[in-house]
Parts: C-alpha cells; sequence; structure tokens
C-alpha cells in the first residue's frame, strides 16, 4: 500500500505566520525555498476564504498532531504549499488552465499526491477527504496519460480518451465543467451524457467533437454504447477508465452497469478509482471488477481519523418529528445569525431528507415559515427603490428544492442556481435536497450541512456533510435525530471515526422549550378561535420561555401551508419515510413499534392522527402483520414481528392502532388513536382525511408499485421511487 505522509518531526514558527503554516512551509522548504511560495498557497485559495478570514489560523492546525516516523512524509493539512507551477511533469497547457481558468496556485494534499506520481500508467484508488480537490487531482493525472498516448500513437482519434463514470448526474456535470476548464488550451472535445437530457444532442456532439473526455451516468452510457454505434466504438477503445465515487457504483446499485462497462474497455486501459470512503469490500469489489489488477493506493485520509474535514463542527441534536418545522427554522436562524456576525453576508445552508416526498413536503413548509418571518424571503423587498434591481433581495431567504422526481432541466438549473446563489447581500439560500446532492457535487460557501434523520449508512454520512467545509472554509454540521435514530451515532463512531455530540446550544432543554412553546402557541390559537381565552397563555410565559415570541412569529407560515397541504400529500410523505428507514433496519435495530410511533409523528402537526394504510410490501418488509390470535383489535404494542410468513396469507391489515392517552410517555404521540382498523380503513372503504371528506388516493400498494416500476437504470441515482 502506498501512503504519502509529511514528516513533523520539529516545528519552527515563521514569524508572522500561524505556527502550523510555518510548520508546514519548513517542511517543504528543502523542495521550495520559502521565498517562491505565494501567500495564496498559504491560507486556502479563492473567494471561499474571503468570508472567514478569521478562521484561516486553524486550517493547518490537525497537522500539529501527528506523530512522525522515519520512512512517512507527513503531511500537515489538505493543503500542500507546493506552487502548481513548480510541477514541471504537468504540462504546460494544464497549468496555465489551473492559473486562469482556476486561479489556484498551490495543490492540496491528494493533488500533490497524484501528481507525484506522474508519469504513471498504473491504476490508482484515491481516497481523501471531502472537498479536498480529487476532481482537478484525477483530471490532471488522466489528461497526462492520454497526452503521453496521443504522443506514442497508441490513440487514434476515433477512440474515446478518458472516460469518467458518475453516481449522478449532477456530479457528472460538474466534472465535465471542471474538464472542460481543465483542458481549455489543450482543445479537448469534452462531452456530458446523463439521462434525463436529449439523447439527439448528446449524439450529435459526439458526432461533431473529439471524444477526449467523456463522463456521464452509467445508465446513459449504456443505452448511447448500444444505440450510437459510433460512440460504442469509441468507447470500447477507452484508455483511461474513471470511477468517480467509486464506492457508491461499486455498491450494489449499480454493480451490473459497471461490470458491464469494464467488460467492455480494453484490458489494457488505465483505471482511477476515486473517493473519500473505502470500505473493505468495496475494495475487494473493485478488484474483482477490475479483473483482479493491482491498484496503487493513495490514501490521503490518516487511519486515525475520518474523511470528514476536521474543520467542520458537528453535532446531533435529539428531537420528535412533531417539532421538526420550528426546530428547523431556528436552527436556520441562529445560522444566519452566526454567519452574518463572523461575515457580514448571508449563508448558504443544505438540508437532507430521507425521501422525495419529505422534500416536497418540507420546502414547502419552510418556504411557507421562513417567509413570514418578517424578512421579505422569496420576495422583493417592496420599500426598495430597486424594484427591479437585486438589491431588493437583500436579507431575504431563498429556498431551493431537488429531488429524483424533478425533470433533468429543473434539477440543472436549480443546482446552477444555488451554486451561483449570492450571499454578499445578506440572502440566505438553502437547498432543501434528497441524496441526490449527497455526493462528490460541489457548492461553494456552504456553512451548514442539516440532516433531518440519519443517512443510509455511515458513508453517506461523510459525503452529506462534507458538502460543507469545502476547500478549507468553515463549516458546520447538524443532524437532527429521533430516538430510535441513536444507534446510528455508534455506527457511524465505529466505521467513520466521527464521534457526534449532542449540539450545546439545541440540548435537550432548549428542545424541550421549544415544544412547550409549540404547544403555547396551539392552544393560544385555538382558544382565539374558538371561545374563551386561556389565560395560561399570557405574558408571563413569554418571559419564562423565550422561544414562544419565535414560535408565534413562524407559526403563522406554518398554518398557511397547512391549510394548502393535502392529507394525501403528508400520509405519502409518511409512507415513504417508513419506507426509507426499513431499510435501515439493520443499522437502527429498532423496534417496529418505536419507528412507526415517531415516524407518525410528522403527520400532527398537520392535524393527522391515524395512522394511514402501509402498503402490503412494506409490511412485510418490516415483518409486522396480524398478531397471533383470533382478536380483531390490537393496541399499538402489537406491532410485532412475524417470524412466519404464512401470517400474511389472508392479507392481514393493521386492524387497530389504538393508541389510548393514558399510554402517553413522551416518546409517545399525544393524540388518541390511530384508529386504523378494519371498520374504517380496509382497502374496500372510504378513509376520511381531517376536512372528512373522502379520501379518494389510489391504495397504498398500487401507489408504491407504481412509483417502483418506473425506475429505471440512471434514477438509481440516489433517487429510486423513496429518494
Ligand atoms: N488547489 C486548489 N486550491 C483551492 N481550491 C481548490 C483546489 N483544488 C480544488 N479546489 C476547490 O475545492 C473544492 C472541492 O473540490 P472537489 O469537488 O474536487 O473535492 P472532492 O475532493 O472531489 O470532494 P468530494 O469528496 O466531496 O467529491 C472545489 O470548489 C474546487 O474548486
Amino acid at each position: 500500500m502506498f501512503r504519502i505522509i509529511t514528516k513533523t518531526s520539529r516545528l519552527f514558527p515563521l514569524k508572522g505566520i500561524p505556527s502550523a503554516v510555518s510548520a508546514s512551509l519548513k517542511a517543504s522548504s528543502a523542495k521550495y525555498p520559502i521565498q517562491s511560495i505565494p501567500f495564496s498557497c498559504i491560507v486556502p485559495q479563492q473567494s471561499y476564504f474571503r468570508s472567514f478570514s478569521s478562521s484561516y489560523t486553524s486550517l493547518n492546525s490537525q497537522a500539529m498532531e501527528q506523530p512522525s516516523t522515519s520512512d512517512q512524509i507527513v503531511l500537515f493539512s489538505e493543503y500542500e504549499p507546493i506552487p502548481f507551477s513548480s510541477y514541471s511533469s504537468v504540462n504546460p497547457n494544464t497549468l496555465k488552465a489551473i492559473k486562469s481558468e482556476f486561479k489556484f496556485d498551490c495543490a492540496t494534499k491528494v493533488q500533490n499526491a497524484i501528481i507525484s506520481q506522474i508519469p504513471s500508467d498504473q491504476d490508482f484508488l484515491i481516497k481523501a477527504k471531502t472537498g479536498t480537490g480529487k476532481t482537478i487531482g484525477f483530471l490532471i493525472s488522466a489528461i497526462e496519460t492520454l497526452l503521453k498516448n496521443k504522443k506514442s500513437g497508441s490513440y487514434d482519434k476515433d477512440s474515446v480518451g478518458i472516460l469518467i463514470v458518475s453516481p449522478t448526474r449532477e456530479l457528472a456535470k460538474q466534472i465535465a465543467n471542471e474538464a472542460s476548464k481543465l483542458s481549455t488550451f489543450h482543445k479537448f472535445g469534452v462531452h456530458e451524457l446523463v439521462g434525463g437530457e436529449s439523447i439527439r444532442n448528446q449524439t450529435r456532439s459526439l458526432s461533431n467533437r473529439p471524444k477526449d473526455i467523456v463522463v456521464g451516468t452509467p445508465g446513459r452510457l449504456l443505452d448511447l454504447w448500444d444505440s450510437f454505434p459510433e460512440f460504442g466504438r469509441a468507447a470500447s477503445k477507452t484508455q483511461i477508465l474513471v470511477f468517480d465515487e467509486a464506492d457508491m457504483l461499486l455498491d450494489l446499485g449499480f454493480q451490473k452497469e459497471i461490470n458491464d462497462i469494464v467488460s467492455r474497455c480494453p484490458r489494457d486501459r488505465q483505471n482511477f478509482l476515486v473517493s473519500a470512503t473505502f470500505s473493505s469490500k468495496v475494495r475487494q469489489t473493485a478488484r474483482k471488477a477490475l479483473e483482479g489488477k493491482s491498484f496503487k493506493e493513495l490514501d490521503c485520509v490518516d487511519p486515525n481519523e475520518s474523511s470528514v474535514v476536521k474543520k467542520i463542527k458537528q453535532s446531533y441534536i435529539l428531537a420528535n418529528w412533531d417539532a421538526h418545522y420550528h426546530l428547523i427554522s431556528k436552527v436556520v436562524a441562529s445560522h444566519i445569525a452566526e454567519i452574518k456576525e463572523k461575515t457580514g453576508a448571508g449563508a448558504k445552508i443544505l438540508i437532507f431528507l430521507p425521501t422525495t416526498k419529505s422534500v416536497q413536503v418540507y420546502s414547502s413548509v419552510l418556504s411557507s415559515m421562513l417567509s413570514k418571518s418578517g424578512t421579505p424571503l422569496n420576495k422583493p423587498d417592496k420599500s426598495s427603490r430597486f424594484r427591479n434591481h437585486r438589491a431588493q433581495y437583500k436579507n431575504s431567504v431563498k429556498i431551493f428544492s431537488i429531488h429524483g422526481k424533478k425533470s433533468q432541466d429543473v434539477r440543472t438549473r436549480t443546482s446552477d442556481n444555488f451554486r451561483k446563489f449570492d450571499i454578499s447581500n445578506n440572502n440566505t439560500g438553502i437547498l432543501i435536497t434528497t441524496d441526490v446532492s449527497a455526493r462528490g457535487v460541489d457548492y461553494p460557501g456552504t456553512s451548514l450541512v442539516l440532516q433531518v434523520g440519519v443517512p443510509k449508512d455511515p458513508q453517506q454520512y461523510t459525503h452529506r456533510v462534507g458538502r460543507t467545509g469545502r476547500a478549507g472554509t468553515y463549516g458546520e454540521g447538524i443532524t437532527i435525530l429521533s430516538e430510535f435514530e441513536l444507534p446510528f451515532i455508534r455506527s457511524l463512531s465505529l466505521e467513520q471515526g466521527v464521534e457526534l455530540k449532542e449540539s450545546e446550544v439545541f440540548n435537550s432543554s432548549m428542545v424541550s422549550d421549544l415544544v412547550e412553546a409549540i404547544e403555547l402557541t396551539k392552544k393560544e390559537a385555538d382558544t382565539e378561535s374558538g371561545e374563551t381565552k386561556d389565560s395560561t397563555t399570557d405574558q408571563s410565559l413569554e418571559a419564562k420561555n423565550e422561544l414562544i415570541p419565535f414560535v408565534k412569529k413562524h407559526s403563522f407560515g406554518f398554518e398557511r401551508y397547512k391549510n394548502e397541504a393535502s392529507v394525501e400529500e403528508i400520509e405519502d410523505m409518511f409512507i415513504s419515510c417508513i419506507g426509507y428507514y426499513q431499510s435501515l433496519e439493520g443499522i437502527l435495530r429498532y423496534k417496529v413499534n418505536d419507528l412507526i410511533s415517531q415516524v407518525s409523528r410528522s403527520m400532527l402537526p398537520f392535524g393527522i392522527d391515524k395512522i394511514p394504510h402501509l402498503p402490503l410490501q412494506l409490511r412485510l418488509s418490516l415483518g409486522i402483520g396480524r398478531p397471533s390470535g383470533n382478536s380483531k383489535s390490537f393496541s399499538r404494542n402489537n406491532y410485532s414481528r412475524n417470524n412466519s410468513s404464512t401470517r400474511y396469507k389472508d392479507d392481514s391489515r393493521f386492524n387497530d392502532h389504538r393508541h389510548g392517552s393514558e399510554n402517553h410517555s413522551s416518546s409517545q404521540p399525544r393524540f388518541n388513536g390511530y384508529r386504523h382498523g378494519s371498520e374504517n380503513h380496509s382497502s374496500s372503504q372510504p378513509r376520511f382525511n381531517r376536512y372528512g371528506s373522502k379520501n379518494n388516493r389510489e391504495s397504498s400498494d398500487n401507489y408504491f408499485q407504481k412509483n417502483r416500476s418506473s425506475g429505471n437504470r440512471d434514477r438509481r441515482n440516489g433517487n429510486s421511487y423513496s429518494r
């Protein structure tokens, strides 16, 4: 195994430069005189740094703790104070593009590790922390091989030079964009072959321009391989094959497609496998998938560290689902205030949710809530003199959302708009998304990643949280958990080395104050619309619970959405989330009762106090059915797992999930009954929503079935029916 680590036996602080940085400088001073190192190499480059100048001293501090051993080269941070211009092995046209198009002066640690291997036609497995510049790293190296092959005549113009496979469309587009910029002076043809876009445009482009660099998602690449012979022939002669986010590609979801692509490429190609996370299982699969070839491993992550950069402050908040909307508003508001104080600018925030349905509901709710919070959210400031000018959007919050059910056109536009979103006028952009945005996607300036519910596995946590703290900038990661999700923290520690602690600010006492404030506000609203005004909601309470004004301010927006939302929407969200958590049973080891009890709380704020009918397939996966015995009336606690499949032969339903008020513990829903028994909710009988109207939704089973069958190869970009 190959490992690059920098030597740090003694540190000699240089005057005026933070000690960690000076140590870093010292380490490379033998090779590169200090005078020749631009200051921009010492601190993170580009605009990311502008807003966070106060934080740069901590940039390299983590390296100080590294032990030194004589046979290792120790690196101090994710940044190497080595100017790109000093790499004689990199083609001048590439260096020119790095300078003029990217405006980078110095390599990051992983880039230095990769460039140090040039020239090489070996296969590489590259592992480095999130947001540390792996993309440009592998592109520089692959371009060198391509140029070498061109020179030696082993590359004919009808071949594909570099074929880059990405698990998601957004990432493929981003890589294609970086590849185009990097090849500005090489005049390479760069193609982007992703699903959801016009095949005709893609084939036209392939016919008209050289196929030096092709970036695509597995499904579309294979479709074109089969349906467009010109591309099929060229791709079969691929010189360099790259799997970005290789662990995700090699994970079950894309196994077949990857094997297919590998088997169609020539054996004597160069391979790159790139990711921030690689499990041993994925390493094995990689070897198998790539015909037993051996890889040179460039592992830039210290085995004692996680793949999350240390600068990202991470914590969790324990809260029930019915508190989510106000809690998220509060977290967002606090973060905006903190960033404003630190930088004078607005913030960029990413919120991850488990499923498409939850993204749809949460983005509508939060849009409505935040837009009523006193700031002209998503709306121009009418008092502005510059009504049609950008300045009118000062202090606003704009909500974006992306999920797999949106058309590719909309996804691309949203992604571009969020990337370019200008925070300099104190505006804040919030992207609410499923895992389609979890891997590789770069939204510079994102300062908070908020995960609502745990991700599908500990690796995914690393990738999600890695959307912040990129290129050396400040970042914070907060995960909102409910009690049944707590076991995830242990898995995260064991598998990713991330020790997640409860948030100091949003601790249990703050969350219970918030819950109390929500209840009091609701009570007050009820009494105002009803008979007598309740004396319990007077000003003395506001003095005791300072969150009441905050909750009141945001509740109006919530109520506004609630009045528009359909019961179907909310119930579908619940069902989709249960489907999501079903697949996490191995990690969370929850009791089905606890899962359903907790997730059903997501419907409470909307006044829905009955558990909707769960699709048969989902119930089978959860292992629940009619308890033994002839009783037709079950308590909620009878959601026991069945070991015997025969129990389902009569298609037993959840007959009655009655949950009497006497049973209410704090972890249980407040409402009285999940009365959802055969008397009301058999599939053949009408169901009634909270408005008392008939619920005409198609049966849940059909609903799930339909959505499942609509999946295709490319939709598996982390966004099948539920994501
Ligand atoms: N040498 C450099 N100097 C400054 N910024 C850089 C440098 N190289 C890359 N960057 C910037 O760092 C950010 C992260 O880069 P990139 O997306 O390649 O990270 P990554 O390691 O692939 O992350 P992930 O694991 O999330 O995919 C990008 O905004 C990129 O432009």
